[in-house]
């Protein structure tokens, strides 16, 4: 037995004991009986509380309790060891025997460097098979010829790693730049610009699952939500945040979380790219409150015989106040009653009465008051608003001022009016306005934290909805401008961040690129300086160099060709990806079908699941996942789907940035020229 198989041995045996001790805290928590609590109320709370202890102490048999180890080795104090892992673990006297890895001593074990050991002698990472260790790499950070920064061979390893279904967390391999983001305060809004690969969608939901861990109390009220572009994109990092057991986070799409309305129109990229224009925002305000009326008739209220009046002008002095409060206008509205209630009242004392508070309420709730309110202070709804600034021209110069000209102004109405708002066939923009709209009339609720993923590609009006579900939150911003595929994506992450409400961010530059393998990123590279110019490719991590192949074919063996691709993939395990143009699907489907490569199909609606090894991606779903090996068909017809060369060539950097290790290339068509 070498040494090193006998440290193997001693560390198996400590998860064995850490193991037993889960099982111990286990036990311990479901002798507790929650019936013996001292009323039914506090029963069910406690219940409700125990199960979910019991639940997150199960022990998964597939996975490890810890994946690393720290030896600390303070200036002062005593040495100690530290194991590390998903969860925390103690003994019978309530000294730990794993620390959860979001715990503030973990920190040294992510960011512990030569340069800056913090007091850490050693770190130990660990290489799992199904539940058992089966290697060790140690760091020793005080020797001389420690590297700083280099990526060990677990680290590679765990990239490599075959995958099939959904992405992993990387709780054991966070690497420091990745770890400062991760652990970034809860007050502090972090802006991400990383190219494809740099780990930004693995930071932003660690960050996710770390800040539940610090600020429990805080954000089990708040709530923490991750907005991603699509559903297969949610499908693909649904599992991680789960298996770190986080489970009360909520996901959604642009599309979900502004659901104002069935999305029944797609409209020409010019006009929804105005209606995402953040001018839009104060075109709305001035819709929503030149809709008060200035009151010109005193308010008159019966009672019993006689007439109580609230002049016009004393009636446009309370007016004016409401509306300079900052308070919604619906909200403003609903105080408006009780106001006026409250003059009424002021008018009787005058006149001698002595009415009480009950008083006061009556009058408010009188059909009198009603009625007026209704006449000074419409009730609105945001498709009611929003349909009549479409709809009718007079409408919208009013509300448009000088943010549009006369050509923007046509631009937004249409062509043939809705009769009603029910009508209305509505647009994706729309729904940002809508919910701008129901923002000006009720304040939507913030969150504690919002982790907004491919952010580039939101409008500023959709930036601005995001924001104000933030609004006394923070937010983690993650994107890429290089990757940006919309005809309003963002050019500048100041702005987007000015457009979240959050002027006051980190911005962080991650560069080190881990999914993408050297050969595969130099060659997307290429595309950089014609549709990004200025952003650098990322340094891929990766000793293995990884494949690139080109396959020239002839048009009438397109298909052909992409069947040997994929079956050549698929021959090892892991995941394949054919990335193909949106219009190609049904075909190269169709062609694997018949020759026997079973595989799935995505769309923007449906992610990748466990059942297929081979996928069959259309080019616009293709952002934000990844797959072992990809095989990406016809590349100019890829970049000549999208409604412009830049964008073309963007979406085109997207598809070909997908591959952890292989990527195969086959085109009938020339390669686009940037490319070439
Ligand atoms: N520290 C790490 N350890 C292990 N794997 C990592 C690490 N960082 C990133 N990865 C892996 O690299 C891959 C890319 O990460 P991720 O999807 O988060 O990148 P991204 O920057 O969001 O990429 P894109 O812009 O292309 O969407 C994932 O498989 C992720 O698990």
């Amino acid at each position: 037995m070498t040494a090193l198989d006998s440290e193997l041995a001693r560390e198996q045996a400590y998860l064995d004991e850490a193991r037993a001790q889960l099982a111990r805290m286990r036990e311990l928590a479901e002798s507790l009986d929650a019936s013996k609590a001292s009323d039914a109320v506090s029963g069910e709370v406690l219940g409700w509380v125990l199960a979910r202890r019991i639940a997150s102490l199960q022990d998964d048999p597939r996975t490890t309790l810890f994946f690393g180890r720290i030896d600390v080795e303070p200036a002062e104090g005593p040495a100690e060891q530290f194991h590390i892992g998903r969860r925390h673990v103690s003994d019978e006297a309530g000294d730990p025997v794993v620390v959860d890895w979001r715990a503030p001593i973990s920190t040294a074990f992510y960011r512990a460097s030569p340069t800056e050991p913090l007091d850490v002698v050693r770190r130990r990472r660990f290489g799992v098979d199904r539940g058992r260790l089966t290697a060790l790499e140690d760091e020793h950070l005080r020797e001389p010829d420690a590297a700083d920064g280099a990526a060990g061979s677990i680290l590679a390893a765990e990239i490599e790693r075959p995958r099939t279904g959904p992405m992993r967390d990387i709780v054991s391999t966070i690497q420091p730049e990745q770890d400062e983001i991760v652990r970034s305060d809860v007050t502090v809004s972090v802006c991400v610009q990383g190219a494809p690969g740099t780990g930004k969608t693995a930071v932003g939901l660690h960050r996710a699952a770390w800040l539940l861990y610090s600020f429990r109390d805080r954000l089990d009220r708040s709530g923490v939500l991750v907005v991603g572009p699509n559903r297969a994109f949610l499908d693909h990092i649904g599992a991680v945040l789960p298996s770190l057991g986080e489970v009360r986070v909520g996901h959604a799409t642009i599309e979900t979380l502004l659901d104002h309305g069935r999305v029944r129109a797609v409209e020409p990229a010019d006009v929804a790219t105005l209606k995402g224009d953040a001018r839009l925002a104060a075109v709305l305000r001035r819709a929503v409150w030149s809709s008060l009326v200035r009151p010109t008739e005193a308010l008159v209220v019966p009672r019993g015989v006689r007439k109580r009046r609230v002049p016009a002008y004393e009636v446009a002095g309370i007016v004016d106040e409401l509306a300079a409060r900052g308070v919604r206008y619906a909200a403003a509205r609903d105080l408006l009653p009780q106001r006026l209630a409250h003059h009424v009242l002021l008018e009787m004392e005058r006149a001698g009465d002595a009415p009480d508070d009950r008083v006061q309420d009556a009058v408010a709730k009188s059909a009198a008051v009603k009625k007026y309110v209704a006449s000074i202070w419409p009730a609105l709804d945001p498709q009611a608003v929003l349909h009549r600034l479409w709809s009718d021209s007079y409408a919208l110069r009013e509300a448009a001022g000088d943010d549009l000209t006369a050509d923007e102004q046509a631009k937004l109405l249409w062509d043939k009016p809705a009769r009603t708002k029910g009508a209305a066939r509505w647009s994706l923009a729309d729904m940002a306005l809508l919910d701008e709209l129901d923002d000006l009339l009720r304040r939507v609720p913030s969150l504690g934290h919002v982790v907004l993923d491919e952010a580039q590609d939101l409008s500023p009006m959709q930036l601005r909805a995001v924001g104000r579900r933030a609004s006394t939150g923070s937010v983690t911003v993650l994107g890429d401008i290089a990757q940006g595929t919309t005809p309003w994506a963002t050019a500048s992450w100041e702005e987007a961040m000015r457009h979240l409400g959050k002027e006051e961010h980190d911005l962080v530059v991650l560069d080190r690129g881990f999914r993408v393998p050297a050969v595969v990123i130099e060659y997307a590279a290429r595309l950089l300086p014609v549709m990004a110019p200025g952003l650098g490719a990322p340094v891929s991590v990766r000793d293995n160099p990884g494949r690139l192949e080109l396959r020239p074919v002839g048009a009438d063996s397109l298909a052909a060709e992409v069947v040997v691709a994929a079956q050549r993939a698929a021959a090892s395990p892991g995941s394949v990806g054919v990335i193909v143009p949106d219009r190609d699907v049904e075909r190269l489907s169709a062609a694997l079908a018949a020759a026997g490569v079973e595989h799935g199909r995505l769309d923007l609606e449906h992610g990748d699941d466990e059942d297929h090894q081979v996928e069959v991606v259309p080019a616009s779903v293709a952002k934000g996942l990844e797959f072992d090996r990809t095989v990406v068909v016809e590349p100019a017809a890829i970049a000549a789907a999208e409604p412009d060369a830049r964008t073309g060539l963007r979406r085109l950097y997207v598809v070909l940035t997908r591959a952890v290790s292989e990527l195969t290339i086959v085109h009938a068509e020339p390669l686009p020229d940037a490319l070439a």
